[in-house]
């Protein structure tokens, strides 16, 4: 789809009003920008939306408009999240005076989710259209360091922004092609009624939460014996227990051997269980980099496994060609804020307006599992390696008011204090709503603050906010 503003180009050159070189091989057929965007998820569109005040800039999308986390992502899964919390919300308010038990009905859950995601495809075109972006549906695929070509017609650049964005690994084993992914799961019309996740990380534990509080029996297979590597061990054990509680089947050191259609059923074999038929089975054993056909390798651009090997401006090793979010093989954490910051520091590099290296504030980040299991900054075995450092505070809090309010007895915060400066470096929650406290604790993280700065802050009462008094009362 072009707007319009690549032909308001070539008149704009026809009649001598644009700078010479914008549009110089037009006449070849190929259409010229000073940057294409390839990918138009959160990475790729902050990065044309922060170019476009003065660049002509081309967005090309092969799959739905918006990328992952608003289609396939983030705002789905927390859609079906929200209900199923509300559920247990209920369950915990039993004691409390609510009486009743309430039901999910799947398909209408699934109708309140397209009620969001149906219009995010069209709602992106219609934002890139109105502010005057360029952008076409298509596979892109590099013809030289300057030039993609979409459907058979060549687009060249100054600068051109990978940000092509990951998809779901499946396990090499026989039977492969019966692996639904989490697209396919936010996507169910109907929930079936056993149903496996292979991998116990991010995704796996998400899904499986919603689909054990939505009725169906749930196993998890996980080849080593720690769920959610990078949150600290106590805590994963304490909600894997919660978890289990709620009816998850956890097979760990289990591997997947094979499996086997078998009519509307799939049957699983592992090395360590009895055959197991289950209805569906997703993969969750991680996301690679979406880096197929772009031709990467005949450019001499490097790669590894986990993505796009970038310097600390996120240039490739063709500085023209710059490579954004879950497609870059990075140390930070692959998410949608992060993928987003990317994009619009990306176009301050080619604006010209820095050269500095890109620098991430402390990146929160959160297991929506029923409760969340939240951190932020320095690590909780990290601290514990170095006493002498850091003072590490770790806190039952199912007495503290919200949580008693809200019945979550099992609610635990651990905060990490740098011991010279006093400053707060580091936090865990799993609690309700873990993701509110947590922010919190990342904004004074980012800005070096000590939490008797909170003094000075005068919250809502009673609100997650106004618990973190609790942290400087004492
Ligand atoms: C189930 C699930 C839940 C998640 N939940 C969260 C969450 O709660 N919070 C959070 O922060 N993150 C979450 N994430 C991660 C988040 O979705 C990603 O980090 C984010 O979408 C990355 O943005 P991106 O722009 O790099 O890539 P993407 O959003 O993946 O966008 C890349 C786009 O590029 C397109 N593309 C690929 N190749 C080509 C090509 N050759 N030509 C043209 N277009 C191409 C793709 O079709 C895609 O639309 C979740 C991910 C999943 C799978
Ligand atoms: N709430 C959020 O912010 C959120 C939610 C979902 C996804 N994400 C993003 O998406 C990424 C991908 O999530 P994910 O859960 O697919 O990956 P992941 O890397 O978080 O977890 C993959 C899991 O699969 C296991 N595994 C790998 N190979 C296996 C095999 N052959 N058999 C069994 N287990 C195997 C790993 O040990 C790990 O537990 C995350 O790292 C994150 O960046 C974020």
């Amino acid at each position: 789809m072009h707007n319009g503003k690549a032909d308001q180009v070539t008149n704009a050159v026809a009649t001598g009003r644009l700078k010479t070189g914008q549009c110089e091989r037009w006449g070849n057929m190929t259409k010229h920008y000073d940057t294409i965007v390839i990918g138009a998820g959160p990475g790729g569109l902050a990065a044309a939306y922060a170019l476009n005040a003065t660049q002509q800039v081309l967005v090309v999308e092969a799959n739905l408009w918006g990328g992952t986390c608003p289609n396939a992502g983030c705002d789905p899964k927390k859609m079906l999240y929200g209900v199923v919390e509300a559920k247990r919300q209920g369950q915990r308010y039993a004691k409390s005076g609510l009486v009743g038990t309430a039901q999910v009905d799947w398909p209408a859950l699934m109708t309140f989710k397209h009620s969001y995601t149906d219009r995010v495809p069209t709602g992106t075109v219609a934002g890139l259209t109105q502010a005057g972006i360029d952008h076409i549906h298509g596979q892109a695929h590099f013809v030289g360091t300057d030039m993609i070509q979409v459907d058979g017609t060549n687009y060249t650049a100054q600068q051109i922004i990978i940000a092509t964005g990951a998809t779901p690994t499946l396990p090499d084993i026989p039977g492969q092609t019966a692996f639904q992914t989490s697209t396919d799961f936010l996507n169910l019309a109907q929930l079936p009624a056993k149903i496996g996740f292979v991998g116990a990380g991010y995704v796996a534990i998400e899904l499986a939460n919603i689909a054990v509080e939505a009725g169906a029996e749930v196993h998890i297979f996980q080849h080593n014996e720690r769920l959610l590597r990078g949150f600290p061990a106590s805590y994963t054990e304490k909600l894997r227990q919660i978890l289990q509680a709620k009816g998850i089947h956890f097979h760990m050191n289990t591997n997947l051997t094979a499996l086997k259609e078998a009519g509307q059923q799939v049957i699983v074999t592992t090395d360590t269980l009895p055959a197991l038929t289950l209805d569906a089975i997703f993969a969750a054993a991680g996301r690679r980099p979406q880096l197929d056909d772009l031709n990467l390798s005949d450019l001499g651009i490097a790669t590894k496994p986990q993505g796009i090997v970038v310097n600390e401006r996120l240039q490739t090793n063709v500085p023209t060609i710059y490579a954004i979010g879950d497609a870059v093989a990075k140390q930070v954490p692959k998410l949608t804020p992060v993928a987003s910051l990317e994009g619009r520091y990306v176009a301050q590099v080619i604006l010209g307006q820095t050269q500095a290296a890109i620098t991430y504030p402390a990146i929160p980040h959160t297991v929506f599992a029923g409760p969340e299991l939240a951190q932020v900054g320095v690590t909780l075995d990290a601290a514990k390696q170095a006493p002498e450092q850091y003072m590490i505070q770790e806190q039952v809090v199912g007495n503290w008011y919200t949580y008693h309010r809200i019945q979550d007895q099992t609610a635990e915060v651990t905060t990490i204090q740098d011991r010279t400066t006093g400053q707060l470096v580091g936090a865990v929650v799993l609690a309700i709503n873990a993701e509110e406290l947590i922010n919190h604790f990342a904004a004074l993280i980012s800005k070096h603050e000590k939490p008797e700065t909170l003094r000075d802050w005068m919250p809502i009462y009673p609100s997650v906010a106004s618990d973190l008094g609790y942290f400087y009362s004492k």
